[in-house]
């Protein structure tokens, strides 16, 4: 009771900025359609300049940060609100007015449990940068290194429980009384997006995700990873290296540096592709205040508060997936959805096939740097959802980091296609992957497992056994209704009520 009272006191505020941006009108439910009518009743009608999404960005603002992250996150999500939608919030600036720098001594006195003078020679007041989460200042350690200190924003932790709460009663709300929304799986969203937030406030997760990264580039001098300052890192506080850099949008200035923008881009594109193919764990948030380059023309990424993994094997149906396109087989690049289980098997390949050839040909059909494979995957996504394919939040971050990845290349040569750049690369990782040899060694370590896990396999048997001895599994009535195909849910063969009778009756002898 309490809580929905919180709720819908928090939903009101949230109902009366949306409304001060015109922005209710961009939420396409019903219940913020009706806000819309009645918060405007009674006023002039007053119009807000700007496109839909552009108003949702300003309000999203206003709103604080955990709506500035969920708007970054619902605009991967083309497919529920349409290109222009989400392009506006992609848009969105996780930029904010600084907390005053006697709060961030604080946090740092507090967290490092040490007076400011004794962690650092100097201290910069001024802030660096500063967003919805933390803000960055400079800093000279006692030890004379030059450094940058992420400090997280004084009452974030406290305001975004709040408001993950009232998402969170919004979604089971949502799901309760409109079942055609569950399909979207929203409180399940809900959740992922409250641990990914988690992540970021705590930046000892960050400093873990920057030596993971390190880890992985050990030894290619072509993209590095910032060292991390582990004595003077906290919950709250990141200490690393500071970087002297120009960020990577700043042409002009790489080129009177004598640097060579062709080699940036290529080695832009090699670290891209490796991150994602090789290592499974990419930098989701890689723009361009966030890639600097070194006097030599190597590259030095910052902010590792958002990354992606990948397993090996969505790994390799993308890779396969993406060589089915970029050589006109569309059949492959469908057949895979289904190997991976992205798509039901009871979808029809053929019109899958098809499906994928209309997107695929008006983009491929372009000229070579105008190409984007990003856009493919972000079309591709869009009408897998005709296809009933089941939402798949690495792969809609992948795409996005794809996009800005591409952008980045762009910026750098407007008539570069970063796939041809990296596609021996990634050509190469699929022959280790996927070749006959990778297959024996897959199969061989299989067999091991399998071997390792027998025992445990076999006392689960044993379990479910007794569980069906003691009368103890019933089933679901809409599993029962699946297995009779009713429902919409796919229908399981004929052949498997059979088998299940012929164990179960197996099983009851035996004893
Ligand atoms: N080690 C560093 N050396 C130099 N500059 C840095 C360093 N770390 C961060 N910065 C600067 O501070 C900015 C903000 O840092 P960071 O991206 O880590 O914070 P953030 O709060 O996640 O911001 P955003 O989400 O907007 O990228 C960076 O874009 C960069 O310009």
């Amino acid at each position: 009771m309490l809580r929905s009272l919180r709720n819908l006191n928090r939903l009101f505020t949230i109902a009366r900025v949306l409304a001060r941006h015109d922005a209710l009108d961009a939420v396409e439910l019903p219940l913020a359609q009706l806000a819309a009518k009645a918060l405007r009743f009674g006023r002039a009608a007053s119009r807000q300049p700007g496109r839909p999404g552009q108003r949702l960005a300003a309000a999203l603002v206003e709103l604080g940060p955990t709506f500035i992250k969920l708007g970054q996150a619902l605009s991967t999500r083309a497919d529920l609100l349409g290109d222009e939608m989400a392009a506006d919030l992609s848009e969105l600036q996780d930029r904010l007015p600084p907390f005053p720098a006697i709060e961030a001594r604080r946090i740092i006195e507090e967290d490092l449990d040490a007076p400011i003078e004794d962690l650092f020679q100097s201290f910069d007041d001024t802030a660096v940068a500063a967003a919805s989460i933390a803000q960055v200042h400079r800093a000279v350690t006692r030890d004379g290194e030059q450094v940058a200190v992420k400090v997280l924003r004084p009452g974030v932790e406290g305001a975004f429980k709040r408001d993950i709460d009232l998402l969170r009663w919004l979604a089971e709300w949502a799901e309760l009384t409109q079942p055609k929304l569950r399909r979207l799986r929203l409180v399940e969203s809900v959740d992922t997006f409250e641990d990914s937030i988690h992540f970021e406030m705590d930046l000892r997760f960050e400093a873990a995700a920057a030596a993971e990264m390190a880890e992985n580039f050990v030894g290619d001098e072509s993209f590095r990873v910032p060292a991390i300052d582990w004595t003077r890192t906290a919950r709250r506080v990141l200490t690393l290296e500071w970087v002297d850099g120009i960020p990577v949008d700043e042409t002009q200035a790489m080129v009177e540096a004598g640097l060579s923008l062709d080699d940036i881009l290529k080695k832009a594109a090699e670290a891209f592709f490796n991150m994602v193919f090789r290592d499974g764990f990419f930098h989701a948030d890689m723009h361009p205040g966030n890639l600097f380059v070194d006097r030599n023309g190597n590259l030095v990424a910052v902010d590792f508060g958002i990354m992606g993994r990948v397993d090996l094997t969505t790994r390799r149906h993308l890779g396969q997936m993406l060589i089915g396109f970029l050589s006109g087989d569309y059949r492959r690049a469908a057949e895979v959805h289904f190997e991976a289980g992205w798509v039901p098997a009871d979808k029809n390949v053929d019109t899958f096939t098809q499906a994928c050839r209309s997107i695929a040909e008006p983009i491929m059909g372009k000229p070579l740097h105008e190409i984007s494979i990003a856009k493919l995957l972000g079309q591709l996504f869009k009408i897998t959802e005709q296809f009933a394919m089941q939402t798949q939040p690495q792969l809609l971050m992948l795409q996005k980091s794809m996009l800005v990845a591409e952008g980045v290349g762009r910026t750098l040569d407007s008539g570069v296609n970063m796939w041809e750049l990296a596609r021996p690369l990634i050509e190469n990782w699929m022959i280790d992957n996927l070749g006959p040899q990778a297959r024996v060694k897959e199969t061989v370590g299989n067999a091991i497992s399998t071997l390792e896990r027998l025992p445990r396999m076999l006392a689960e048997t044993e379990r479910a056994y007794s569980t069906l001895m003691s009368g103890g599994i019933k089933l679901h009535p809409e599993t029962v209704a699946a297995m009779r195909g009713e429902g919409g849910r796919r229908r399981l063969p004929n052949w498997v009520p059979w088998v299940l009778t012929a164990v179960l009756a197996a099983l009851l002898l035996w004893k």
